[in-house]
């Protein structure tokens, strides 16, 4: 198979999510705050690429696992991801004014329903986990993996790191640990999510982890590279901001070039992580492959 069909297939898998975020999301109904809903659903489909929940899809598929379950768990983790784009672009952050290809949360709501609507996408997720129809020591467990990853050892602290490093010179052990956390830690959250819808032993989980690990560094160097060099109509978001908010970023420490270089490094470990599951990894090793070279 190659790059064209992946493409097929993710638009594949991102119309099922999307049905899913729909369904889950049709809370006008008695709402207490229609407005809030709107701010909510407004940066909720205004596109995304839907990683994180096709991340779960396929790793519980790859395990035979519950796939409805693995839909809503995904589902619940792009509503976690979403609120984080929002108080990410507030101006008190990184203060960006597009997003998705449209004007910011902030830039349409205001900065006090941006922070709301985050907040409310948040704690819903943790709702629609509740509801799961799995065993319980299984919601137990994904509700611990993803409360890990967006938390304050996770994405949160991370997200702490990158803004308290901006203005200064970091090495690249701490440039690491601000993208594992910031980024990588909530991968970590979507492909672990993915393998307790199914019955993962050891090995299986041992080998998800580094793949996470190394999918979401490669994740996050490639976005530092596309700030650089990247089409802001088809990314969706302004470009150049790393380098105006003095960012530490992988081709700031490193020059392009080197940067190009550690993202394929990691793409290659990412796709060795796999070899526990052979050909049944064949759909995860190609998002490796899709990240590395993407332009969105
Ligand atoms: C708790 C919070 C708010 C976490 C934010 C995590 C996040 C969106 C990281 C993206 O990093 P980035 O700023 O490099 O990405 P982009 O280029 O998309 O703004
Ligand atoms: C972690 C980062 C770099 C934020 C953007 O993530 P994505 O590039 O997955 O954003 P969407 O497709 O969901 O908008």
């Amino acid at each position: 198979m190659n790059q064209v069909n992946i493409k097929e297939i993710l638009t594949q898998y991102t119309s099922e999510v999307n049905s899913v975020l729909k369904e889950i999301m049709n809370i006008e109904k008695n709402a207490l705050a229609p407005g809030l809903v709107k701010a909510m659903k407004y940066s909720l489909f205004s596109g995304g690429k839907r990683l994180r929940p096709i991340l779960t899809l396929m790793v519980a598929e790859m395990l035979d696992g519950d796939r409805d379950s693995a839909l809503r768990v995904g589902a619940s983790i792009e509503l976690v991801h979403t609120y984080s784009l929002i108080h990410d672009d507030l101006p008190s952050m990184d203060d960006d004014d597009f997003r998705r290809g449209k004007p910011s949360n902030h830039k349409v709501f205001g900065t006090a329903t941006a922070i709301l609507a985050g907040d409310a996408l948040l704690t819903f997720a943790f709702n629609i986990l509740s509801k799961l129809n799995l065993p319980p020591d299984k919601v137990l467990k994904i509700i611990e993996v993803i409360s890990q990853g967006a938390g304050h050892n996770g994405m949160v602290g991370g997200q702490v790191l990158d803004l308290e490093a901006e203005d200064k010179e970091i090495s690249l052990e701490e440039l690491k640990k601000i993208h594992s956390g910031k980024t990588g830690a909530l991968f970590k959250s979507s492909i672990l999510a993915g393998a307790y819808c199914a019955n993962p032993d050891r090995t299986e989980l041992t080998a998800l982890e580094r793949y996470a690990r190394y999918l979401g560094l490669t994740f996050q160097i490639v976005d530092d590279i596309l700030d650089v060099t990247g089409n802001e109509e088809v990314l969706g978001k302004r470009v150049g901001r790393d380098d105006e908010l003095n960012k530490a970023t992988y081709p700031r420490l490193l020059g392009l070039k080197q940067a190009v270089k550690e993202a394929e490094f990691n793409a290659e470990k990412a796709r060795d992580s796999l070899g526990p599951f052979g050909e049944r990894a064949f759909l995860l090793k190609q998002l490796v492959d899709y990240i590395l070279v993407r332009q969105s």
